[in-house]
């Protein structure tokens, strides 16, 4: 079974056509990035993958599980790139909001709070409004939510943005973590250099995927030593 499929997906949104015959798998306990310029679709793909959008065509399956899925969707962790987070509450009641959606008890919610909050550095700031955050611990907030049910399956859509160089190399150190411990990541940037950081590579280019496979694999097959090169020499261009 894969952890996602996506089987010739096309949208349109009116005329314009956003996403067209897009067509790869993820395997469980693996990081997929999801990689391309502003404007290319990454996020309109893992809206389709969720069943957030409407497909025009092909389908998206997550677990074996034709998308939208409300069963499958508990075992998912989503990280939007709008932060969805209520200003007047503090972190902690963010958190605590988020558990008991997702149904957890007191004493599991207690401790997976502390854990959240540890790896995305929030500890100390959890008694603060939310309104009085930075972007940036907006973003970590929002990353914290999206682990909070420990899900099999984390979709996190430009996780880094806004985030300093130094947590940043800690989130990428536990995203490596969690995918040992048999966890499946998707997630998109435009960053080029976060590129290696992936098991795995969807490079979209104007709603079409132009190469897929491992950072190494790519820069083999075009003959070139950056990310940025396969992107240019496989018919991309830079930002
Ligand atoms: N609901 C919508 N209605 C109409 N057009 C949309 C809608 N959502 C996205 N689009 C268009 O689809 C295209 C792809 O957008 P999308 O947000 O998926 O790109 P992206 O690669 O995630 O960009 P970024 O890196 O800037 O977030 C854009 O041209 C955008 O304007």
């Amino acid at each position: 079974m894969h952890a996602i499929e996506v089987q010739h997906v096309s949208k349109k949104f009116k005329q314009q056509s956003v996403l067209e015959d897009i067509h790869f798998t993820i395997e469980t306990g693996e990081i997929v990035g999801i990689i391309g310029p502003s404007g290319t679709g990454k996020t309109t793909l893992i809206k389709l993958m969720l069943g957030m959008e409407s497909l025009d065509d092909g389908q998206a399956k997550i677990n074996d599980h034709l998308m939208p899925n409300f069963s499958v969707l508990g075992k998912v962790g989503y990280m939007a790139q709008a932060d969805a987070l209520y200003g007047e509450l503090t972190g902690k009641e963010n958190l605590a909001f988020f558990g008991k959606l997702y149904g957890l008890k007191k004493d599991a919610l207690q401790q997976r709070q502390a854990y959240v909050a540890h790896v995305t550095n929030l500890t100390n700031d959890l008694s603060k409004r939310v309104s009085n955050y930075s972007g940036g611990m907006k973003r970590r907030l929002s990353l914290a939510i999206a682990l909070l049910h420990n899900p099999d399956i984390l979709i996190l859509d430009e996780p880094t943005v806004g985030v300093d160089p130094i947590l940043r190399q800690s989130i990428w150190q536990e995203l490596n973590e969690l995918r040992d411990q048999g966890k499946t990541i998707v997630v998109t940037t435009h960053a080029m250099d976060e590129a290696g950081r992936c098991d795995k590579l969807v490079l979209l280019n104007h709603g079409r995927l132009i190469a897929l496979g491992t950072a190494a694999e790519m820069m083999k097959q075009f003959d070139v030593r950056t990310i940025e090169e396969v992107f240019l020499a496989a018919g991309g261009e830079e930002e």
